[in-house]
C-alpha cells in the first residue's frame, strides 16, 4: 500500500483500479478534521493521475466504512468553528464528486452521517449483506447538512425526509429497496461483487467515463433544456480524442 498521507492509503493495479483507504481512524472511522482534510488532500492529489480508471473509496476495517463526523470533536464546537468544520466535510464530498473517473464507495458494517454524505457523493454505493446506514444527526442535536442534499435525489423527499428526521438506521436490504444503495453482496462477496462493477466499467472507454461523469453532474445542477444543449457540444468533443473511432471501428469490425 502507497501511503499518501497519514489517513489516506492507495493501493492500485494495473488495470488503473485504485483503492482509497481511510487509514487511522479507529475501527469505525470516524472523520475528525485531520482525517477528513488528509482524505480530500490525498484524492486531490491522485485526481490529475490519468492512469486512473476507477477509484474505490473505503474504510480500513471491516465494521464500518465511515462511521460519521467525529462527535467527541464537535461537541467542542461554537458557531464559528462549527462552520469551519463542516466546510471541510463539504470539501471532502465536493472532492469525492468532482473526482473525474468513476468512484464506487464500498460499504461493509456502518456507514452514518457524514459517512453516507460522502457515500452520496460517490457514483456507486455497494453494500455487504449486514450493512446498517443513518442520519443521527438530530439525535445529537444537529441537523444533516452539505451533501445530505444530494439523499432526495437518490431516495426521493420521503425516504430521505424520514432518514434524517426519525434518525433511525436502516439495513442492506431495505437500503436497497430505497435505491441508497446499488447492490447488496451475498455474505463473503463484497469484493466480488464490487469487482463484478470494476469490470463493466474498464470495458468501457475510459474517456467516455470521464466525460458522462463531468456531464451527470452538470445535468444535476441545470434546467432540462441546458443539459440538453450542452450535451450536443460534449458529444462533439467527445470526437477530439480517438477513443470512439477506435470503439466504433472495434465493433464494427468485430467477429460474429
Ligand atoms: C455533519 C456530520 C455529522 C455526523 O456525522 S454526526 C455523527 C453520526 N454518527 C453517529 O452518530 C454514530 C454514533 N455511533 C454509534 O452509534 C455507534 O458507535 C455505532 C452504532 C456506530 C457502533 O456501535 P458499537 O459497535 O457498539 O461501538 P461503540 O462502542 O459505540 O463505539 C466505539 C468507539 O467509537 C466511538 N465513536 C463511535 N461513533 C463516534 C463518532 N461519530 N464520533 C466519535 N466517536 C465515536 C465511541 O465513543 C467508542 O469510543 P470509546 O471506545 O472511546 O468508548
Amino acid at each position: 500500500m502507497q501511503v499518501l498521507n497519514n489517513h489516506c492509503g492507495v493501493t492500485r493495479d494495473t488495470r488503473g483500479v485504485v483503492h482509497v483507504a481511510i487509514c487511522n481512524a479507529g475501527p469505525l472511522n470516524i472523520l475528525g478534521s485531520p482525517v477528513t482534510d488528509a482524505v480530500r488532500e490525498g484524492l486531490q492529489q491522485l485526481s490529475s493521475d490519468r492512469s486512473i480508471r476507477v477509484l474505490v473509496l473505503r474504510g480500513q476495517s471491516e465494521k464500518s466504512m465511515i462511521g460519521g463526523a467525529d462527535i467527541k470533536e464537535m461537541v467542542k464546537l461554537d458557531r464559528a468553528s462549527a462552520e469551519a468544520f463542516i466546510s471541510r466535510l463539504r470539501d471532502l464530498c465536493e472532492a469525492v464528486r468532482a473526482f473525474p473517473v468513476p468512484v464506487i464507495a464500498r460499504m461493509p458494517g456502518w456507514c452514518l452521517g457524514g459517512g453516507l454524505e460522502v457515500a452520496a457523493a460517490c457514483d456507486f454505493r455497494i453494500a455487504a449483506h449486514d450493512a446498517h446506514f443513518g442520519m443521527p444527526e438530530v439525535r445529537v442535536g444537529i441537523p444533516s447538512v452539505i451533501h445530505a442534499a444530494l439523499l432526495p435525489r437518490l431516495i426521493g423527499w420521503a425516504r430521505a425526509r424520514w432518514l434524517v428526521m426519525t434518525a433511525e438506521n436502516i439495513d442492506a436490504p431495505t437500503a436497497l429497496a430505497w435505491g441508497l444503495v446499488d447492490k447488496v453482496a451475498p455474505e463473503g462477496e463484497l469484493d466480488a461483487v464490487i469487482e463484478h462493477l470494476v469490470q463493466a466499467l474498464l470495458a468501457c472507454g475510459p474517456e467516455a467515463l470521464r466525460s458522462q461523469k463531468a456531464l451527470l453532474r452538470q445535468w444535476e445542477e441545470l434546467p432540462l433544456t441546458e443539459s440538453v444543449n450542452l450535451s450536443v457540444k460534449v458529444f462533439g468533443e467527445s470526437f477530439l480524442t480517438d477513443e470512439p473511432t477506435r470503439l466504433m471501428q472495434a465493433f464494427v469490425n468485430r467477429k460474429r
